[in-house]
């Protein structure tokens, strides 16, 4: 192993091998404490029929009926949000992760009209459309605005799925889904959560589903291996600390290099990392 590869699971707190019952129990327990260290009455997530909010909002849920039980006389809450752009392909997808977790409430809000919105207002402004791509990370941000509204009518904070096969490649929008206030996967790879998520009893077709961003309209259901033009194995075992294809590793860490802003609050004239 090399020493990057040595620096990066250090700052992404990757782990070989998981002992899934002792991750379960070290999570739920971290949504505990914060939520009681917070003083919030619960939390949110957006729940989009993929891997990783199946699997936050069911540590989420869990950790909600743990402190109702724990703490009598409380009420603390799980806002589950179902956010399609109109018609969401997997939709039955959705409804199975909502069912699986059974969250203290469930609402949905369709993000297409917002942004629809904000694409022609912004072609109003600037005379030309905005591309696909962009238009993508617009629904990324929707989707945050969303839950961080919810998240203030109901005085819940934002869970965040970001884990660290997403952290590595900054596969992300900025201050779209990267937005939260917490991470309850972070140090997790890609597998480590399927493994989780076995433990916990989730149907095996929301785990082995392909992992999909789904935000171009031009491309619905991308494949994120696809579009990051490696796998999640590949990813999951350089965070491992296995050997790896080189020329895989030396994109894996210039996409790493590259996407430092992401990981970093904004900088200012005291910060260093950025002249790395
Ligand atoms: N060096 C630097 N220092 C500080 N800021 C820097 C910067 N370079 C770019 N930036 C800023 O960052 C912006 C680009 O970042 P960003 O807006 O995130 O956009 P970008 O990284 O270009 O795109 C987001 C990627 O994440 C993928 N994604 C998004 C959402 C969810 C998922 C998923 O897996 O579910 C995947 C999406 O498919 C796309 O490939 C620039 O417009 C600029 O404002
Ligand atoms: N259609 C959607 N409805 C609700 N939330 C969504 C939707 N799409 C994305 N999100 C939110 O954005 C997050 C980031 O999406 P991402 O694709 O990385 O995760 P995922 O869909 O849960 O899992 P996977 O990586 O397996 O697709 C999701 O975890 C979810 O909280
Ligand atoms: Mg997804």
């Amino acid at each position: 192993m090399n020493e990057t590869q040595l620096s990066i699971m250090e700052a992404l707190h990757t782990q070989p091998a998981v002992d899934s019952k002792e991750e379960i129990q070290k999570r739920k327990q971290f949504l505990k404490d914060y939520l009681i260290q917070s003083g919030a009455n619960g939390y949110v997530l957006g729940i989009s029929g993929g891997q990783d909010s199946t699997l936050a909002g069911k540590l989420t849920q869990l950790a909600i009926n743990e402190l109702n039980e724990e703490q009598p006389g409380t009420s603390f809450e799980f806002h589950a949000v179902r956010l399609p752009h109109g018609e969401q392909k997997d939709e039955a997808d959705a409804r199975d992760a909502v069912q699986f977790i059974q969250p203290t409430k469930t609402h949905t809000v369709n993000i297409k009209p917002a942004v629809d919105a904000s694409a022609q207002t912004f072609k109003d402004a600037v005379g030309e459309p905005i591309s696909d791509f962009l238009k993508g990370n617009t629904k990324a941000r929707e989707r945050m605005k969303v839950q961080y509204d919810l998240g203030a009518h109901f005085g819940c904070l934002v869970i965040g799925t970001d884990h660290s096969a997403e952290a590595v490649t900054g596969f992300y929008t900025k201050f779209g889904d990267g937005a939260c206030d917490l991470t309850p996967l972070f140090g997790l790879t890609k597998r480590q959560g399927k493994q989780l998520l076995q433990e916990l009893g989730a149907p095996e077709h929301l785990y082995t589903k392909a992992p999909t961003a789904d935000l171009e309209d031009d491309q619905p259901g991308l494949p994120d291996e696809q579009a990051l033009g490696m796998t999640y194995d590949q990813i999951d075992d350089y965070l491992e600390g296995k050997k790896i294809d080189t020329v895989v590793a030396a994109r894996l860490e210039e996409r790493y290099q590259k996407t430092e802003h992401k990981r970093q609050l904004p900088a200012n004239i005291f910060d260093k990392w950025w002249k790395n």
